[in-house]
């Protein structure tokens, strides 16, 4: 039996390495580059990355837009480090923090010879890893050489790469019973991906049979709004009335999803809130820290479903995305439960640019 790290394994570690700010080594077609997320970069490092080489920031095409750069990779571009610029230009460049107070550092000067791919490799994984997608990229010749040398995690993209498309695994870990104010008859569910990231809970009400359509819910996790009360959104609101209702009927199934901030992480979320207070709305604000409207995986909830033996729902919900991706993992949604709750003077425009650009149902 092998003993060392699968594929999966060690992406898991990638991501580690990346938050701590260590570099990995990252392979694909033959070519090879250290790696290393723009957020956690120190002196030390930038300078021993110097040495190697040429070194090129990837950032995505959403932040290249706002920065004014050439995308001339479609969903990315590779920005050219110039030799005598320093740590806070590149987080500059990296984070929107300061954009409004230090407009830009540029013009910024994009590559476009050559091949993307690693660099594309290099977004995903910071972005997997909750981190600013933006990462420092050094081509280098001999990238399992310096991975021995120095102790460095080595990816190849040909391995991990049908570990990222895949809907991640998860396994059932422990069930217990919690008697809650919305429902006596109450079950938590604990699942565990193979991948090392998250855990995600089901919370089960009543024994709701198999072989009829259940009430559910899928929860993403909301910090602020769940434990905070925050009037930011309506996250608090909304899971309480799916438990309350969950209660009254007697029946259903929340699944408590740990997807922060729609899939970037609590630290990307309030960077996210920090913008909005400076005048953007919550979809501008994720495209301009690098990342889609919606970073989440739909696909979870219902492979979660299917490992609790439901396969058709009534789900209470306003976003059609979900629907949408619940029909095309194979769950049947016989009924959409509008779920209409926890609208304040603080989260009102947020509702209302969620229905304009994201098409919630009011
Ligand atoms: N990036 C970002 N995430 C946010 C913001 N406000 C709330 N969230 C996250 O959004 C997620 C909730 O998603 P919503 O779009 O409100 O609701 P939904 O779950 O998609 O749709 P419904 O089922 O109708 O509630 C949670 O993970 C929150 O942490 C924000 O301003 N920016
Ligand atoms: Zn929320």
């Amino acid at each position: 039996m092998p003993l060392g790290p699968s594929p999966l394994e060690r992406l898991n570690r990638a991501r580690a390495d990346l938050r701590m700010g260590v570099p990995v080594v990252l392979a694909a077609a033959g070519r090879f580059a250290i790696v290393v997320a723009a957020e956690e970069l120190g002196a030390d490092r930038l300078a021993a990355l110097r040495a190697l080489g040429p070194v090129t920031l990837a950032i995505t095409v959403r932040r290249a837009e706002t920065l004014k750069a050439r995308a001339y990779d479609g969903d990315l571009a590779r920005i050219v480090v110039p030799e005598d610029v320093d740590l806070a230009w590149l987080r500059g460049v990296a984070d929107p923090a300061d954009d409004l107070r230090a407009p830009m550092k540029g013009p910024l000067n994009s590559q476009r010879d050559g091949d993307a791919g690693l660099h594309r490799f290099a977004i995903q994984l910071a972005k997997s890893a909750h981190l600013l997608p933006a990462a420092l990229v050094v081509p280098v010749q001999d990238g399992a050489g310096i991975a021995r040398q120095e102790g460095l995690t080595f990816l190849d993209l040909d391995l991990v790469a049908p570990e990222f498309a895949r809907a991640a695994r998860l396994h059932p870990v422990i069930a217990a019973r919690v008697p809650m104010r919305a429902a006596e008859a109450g079950r938590l569910h604990v699942f565990r991906p193979e991948d090392g990231g998250e855990e995600h809970y089901a919370v089960e009400i009543g024994r709701p049979p198999r072989d009829k359509p259940v009430l559910a819910r899928l929860h993403s996790a909301c910090f602020t709004g769940d434990l905070l009360g925050s009037l930011k959104c309506d996250c608090g609101p909304q899971l309480h009335a799916a438990l309350e209702q969950m209660g009254a009927e007697g029946t259903g199934v929340l699944l408590y999803l740990n997807q922060e901030g729609r899939g970037i992480g609590l630290a990307n979320k309030m960077r996210a809130y920090s913008l909005q207070d400076q005048g953007f709305d919550t979809v501008e604000a994720n495209h301009r820290l690098g990342f889609e409207d919606d970073e989440r995986d739909f696909r979870l909830g219902a492979g979660l479903l299917k490992a609790m033996g439901f396969g058709a729902v009534r789900l209470l919900t306003n976003n059609p995305a979900k629907i949408r991706m619940m029909e095309a993992m194979g769950i049947t949604v016989t009924e959409r439960v509008p779920l209409q709750v926890g609208r304040t003077r603080h989260n009102d425009a947020y509702l209302a640019t969620k229905a304009k650009k994201s098409g919630h149902l009011l």
